[in-house]
Parts: structure tokens; C-alpha cells; sequence
């Protein structure tokens, strides 16, 4: 070969070298090249049309939608610093600013001798609240509840699950449920929310959700350990003591007598004699303060098949907006309040709600029965929320407070898994009930949300004068 063809050939030969070296390189991005390729999995940066950049970047809260950041409903905190913003859809009560009796001042009660903590407690409950905030009575009561020696247990008649009622030897008194499954299991798949097993966990939890909320309607629970033989069998009325036995693992049990689950197959047992529960401060005598009962307007079925008015009518809460007690005054925006516990507890179980008559119509709403809360963890029960979605309106303090642990710097779940370390039974919640507590305070901000965004376009197309803001009831 002449040297010219040497040269060309291997000419040739370097310039197929070359580029087969910049394909593998542009193939496998090793960098050769000077263009650097994103992984075939990896996320692409393109520019953003300012378009798409406008409309979803610099909006604030557009990061949820993109996972990475948190929402942090800066939309709504505006309203926080400016309610005239809240559309009539975040609306400031002035509750706070009225008169407040307690049942002592109703009742005209002279300083009695020998109260107990609990007497105190019944008579220091107001128009608006239970307690109050940061009551020193109230961790007061739970440690009586949680220690003092126990003289009497009879069964609690009416309601469809056992409940005993505990007397002590210093003449307080509480509403007993037991535990009967470990922590772990929760609602069975196959139950509806009527057949489902009261968990004396979310009894205790709810209090604490309820007090940290700032509602304060909800009675308090503490959880403890009993020696059922000592504390339950020597102490039982007759009735109760004729359903005793021994099981065949020789543990002490009983069944009681109501409408569910108090049978043999369904007994509740001491471990070997070690039985759990929980212990809600008993209401005040219905001699001293009656209550009404009231039938919840979003209540449930309570049937297989059967569904309710509400869950058929999208528009339900016109019905209600019209008929008193709704049409006026803070009950609506009370029932807002207890679907928003409920929700996030995933409590189904709200038939019939009650209030102390001493007050009339204008007070808050007993917060009672939260046995069947936090029965599954993964499962966001969205139709509990209907009250909230089909009326649009909640509280200014009530979104407050949503906001402020959704924030930080303590979320709920943190304040929660707090609160619920200091009791006898801790912990009362196991880790993903606390988290899906943060996980549904966001999706109640975003219903907030939609509702603010619906009544803004239902504004645009009224003229001016109807679109004032409601400041309070
Ligand atoms: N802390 C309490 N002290 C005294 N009475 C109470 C207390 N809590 C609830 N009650 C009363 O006992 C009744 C039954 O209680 P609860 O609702 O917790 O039990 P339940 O078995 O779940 O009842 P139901 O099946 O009717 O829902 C309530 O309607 C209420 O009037
Ligand atoms: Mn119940």
C-alpha cells in the first residue's frame, strides 16, 4: 500500500472511531460530548413557558400538585390576617364576646362543702365550653379517674355496646369502656360503621383531639389498667355479676347484657387478670342539668342498603339552612366543627348529638360517644366531611387552628403523640393514626379551598351589593 492510502485509511479509521465514540457517549452520557443527558428515568428540565409558569408556578400553593413541598394554604392564611376575605365562607363568630354563665351561676349555687373534683368540674361547665383552656382541673380529674380506688361497678343500661358505670370511693363517678382487641386491629373490612367494635383508644384520643382542637366539648378520658377480680368482680352489682365465668384458659370474664356483642362468644376477659379501658368523667345528673337530644341532620342510615337524604341531595344543606335551630345562631357552624373531629378520627357513628337545656339553643354541642374512631388509618372517609362540603362554611378559629398545626411549628400528630404519652395506657395511638391525623388536616384545608373558589365564581355573577362579606352569627 502507498503511504497516501496508509494515510487515508487510517484517517478513516480514527474519524469511525470518533464518532462511534460521541453515539455511545450521547447514548450512555459519558460525558464526552460536553451535553449532559438526563437518566432515561430522571425527570427533564425544560424551560417554562411563562404561560404555564403564571398560571401554576408563581400561584402560591401550586407545590402540592408537584409533590416536592408542602402546601402551605398561603390563600388562607390571608384570610386569617383579613376575615373580610373569608367570603362567607370562612365566617367570625363573636361567641366569645357574649355572655358566658357557668351552671353554678345558673343554678344560683352557694359554695357547697365536700365537693369533689368533679362536682367542681360540673359546675364550672359554661355556655361555651366544658372547661376551660389549660383548666388545672382537668389533668385534676383524669389522674382521680385514673387512680383512685373503685367502690361499685353496675352496667350503664341503653346504648348497643357494655359500658359500666364506676363509682369510686371518693364519690366521683365514670363511664367505663373496655378494651377487646389489641391496638393493631382495626375496623374489620366486612363490618359496616354500625357493627363496628368500640375501641376504647379512640374514647381517650378523641378527648385529647377535642381539648387540642380548643372545642373543649368532649368529656375527659383517661385510659387504665384494672385487676378485674379486685376491681370489677368484688365490687359488681348482682346483675352484672350473673354474667361472669371462667374461661377455659382460666381467666376471669363477663358479657353484660346489651344489644351487641354482650355474649359468651363476645366476652370481655382479664389477662390473665389485667383488663384495659377507658374512664370518661360521668356527665352532671340529668336532675341537675338536663340535656336535649337532638337528631343529627347528616346522620346515617344505619342500614345495609338504605342511603340517607343527604347522601343523595348535593344541595341537603339548603334544607337544613332553613329549619331551626340552623337557620341561626352557631349550630351549623357546631355541626362544621364535630364532622371535622369526626373526620379526622373517621368517627361514622354520629346519630344523635346533645346539648345541657340551661343554656337554650345558643351553646356548644356535647362532643359524646367516640368509641368507633380511629378504626383504619389508611382510609379517609370523605362523606364525613359532607356537612362541610355541602354548606361551605366554617369557623374563623376553627380554620385557625387547622392552620396553625398544619404549619407548624407542631403538627398535630406531634402534639397528639404529646398529649397521649402521659396516660396510663400509652401509647394510645399507634404511629400511622397520628399520621394520617396531618394527612387530614390538609384535606380539609383543601375543601376550605373549593369552597372559597366556588362562592368567588358564584360572587363574580352577583352585583356588588350581595357579595358583602358576613361578618359573624
Ligand atoms: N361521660 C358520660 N357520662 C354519663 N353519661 C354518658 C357519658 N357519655 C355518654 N353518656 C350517655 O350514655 C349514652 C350512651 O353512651 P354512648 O353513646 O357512648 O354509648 P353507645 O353504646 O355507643 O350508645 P349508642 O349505641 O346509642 O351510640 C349517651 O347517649 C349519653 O347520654
Ligand atoms: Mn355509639
Amino acid at each position: 500500500m502507498k503511504l497516501r492510502e496508509r494515510v487515508s485509511l487510517a484517517c478513516s479509521c480514527i474519524g469511525v472511531i470518533i464518532t462511534l465514540a460521541l453515539v455511545l457517549d450521547l447514548q450512555l452520557d459519558l460525558g464526552m460530548s460536553g451535553v449532559r443527558l438526563t437518566p432515561a428515568h430522571g425527570r427533564v428540565r425544560l424551560p417554562v413557558p411563562q404561560a404555564f409558569r403564571r398560571k401554576y408556578l408563581e400561584r402560591p400553593n401550586s407545590s402540592e400538585s408537584f409533590g416536592e413541598v408542602e402546601d402551605e394554604f398561603k390563600d388562607l392564611e390571608l384570610i386569617m390576617e383579613d376575615p373580610s376575605l373569608g367570603q362567607g365562607v370562612v365566617l367570625l363568630t363573636m361567641e366569645h364576646k357574649t355572655k358566658n354563665p357557668t351552671i353554678s351561676e345558673k343554678l344560683k349555687t352557694k359554695e357547697l362543702r365536700n365537693m369533689t373534683v368533679l362536682d367542681y368540674f360540673h359546675y364550672g361547665i359554661s355556655k361555651l365550653d366544658l372547661y376551660r383552656e389549660n383548666d388545672p382541673i382537668v389533668p385534676q380529674l383524669l389522674k382521680e379517674l385514673a387512680s383512685t380506688k373503685i367502690v361499685h361497678v353496675e352496667q350503664k343500661a341503653g346504648g348497643t355496646q357494655l359500658k359500666l358505670v364506676i363509682d369510686y370511693a371518693n364519690k366521683i363517678q365514670a363511664l367505663f369502656k373496655p378494651m377487646r382487641f389489641p391496638r393493631e386491629q382495626g375496623t374489620l373490612p366486612n363490618h359496616f360503621y354500625f357493627t363496628d367494635f368500640e375501641r376504647h383508644t379512640a374514647e381517650i384520643a378523641t378527648f385529647h383531639l377535642d381539648r387540642l382542637l380548643g372545642f373543649r366539648r368532649a368529656m375527659p378520658v383517661t385510659g387504665r389498667i384494672l385487676n378485674i377480680t379486685s376491681e370489677i368482680y368484688e365490687v359488681a352489682d348482682d346483675e352484672l355479676l350473673k354474667t361472669f365465668f371462667v374461661s377455659p384458659s382460666n381467666n376471669k370474664c363477663f358479657h353484660g347484657k346489651c344489644s351487641y356483642y354482650c355474649d359468651t362468644a363476645h366476652a370481655i376477659c382479664g389477662n390473665p387478670d389485667k383488663l384495659e379501658g377507658s374512664f370518661a368523667a360521668f356527665l352532671p345528673s340529668k336532675e341537675m342539668a338536663p340535656r336535649k337530644v337532638w337528631r343529627h341532620p347528616w346522620r346515617r342510615s344505619y342500614h345495609k342498603r338504605r342511603k340517607a337524604q343527604w347522601e343523595q341531595e348535593s344541595d341537603y344543606c339548603n334544607l337544613v339552612r332553613d329549619i331551626a335551630p340552623y337557620n341561626s345562631g352557631r349550630r351549623l357552624l357546631d355541626i362544621i366543627d364535630m364532622c371535622i373531629l369526626d373526620f379526622l378520627t373517621g368517627n361514622m357513628d354520629r346519630h344523635h348529638y346533645e346539648t345541657f337545656r340551661l343554656f337554650g339553643n345558643d351553646t356548644f354541642l356535647l362532643h359524646l360517644d367516640h368509641g368507633r374512631g380511629f378504626g383504619s388509618h389508611s382510609h379517609d372517609e370523605m362523606s364525613i366531611l359532607a356537612p362541610l362540603r355541602q354548606c361551605c362554611i366554617i369557623r374563623h378559629s376553627t380554620l385557625r387552628t387547622i392552620l396553625g398545626y398544619h404549619n407548624g411549628p407542631k403538627k398535630l400528630s406531634e402534639v397528639m403523640r404529646n398529649a397521649l404519652l402521659s396516660d396510663p395506657v400509652a401509647p394510645v395511638l399507634l404511629e400511622p393514626h397520628l399520621k394520617a391525623l396531618d394527612r387530614r388536616m390538609a384535606i380539609i384545608l383543601q375543601e376550605v379551598r373549593t369552597c372559597l373558589k366556588r362562592s368567588g365564581e358564584q360572587n363574580e355573577e352577583l352585583p356588588n351589593y350581595l357579595t358583602a362579606t358576613v361578618d359573624g352569627d
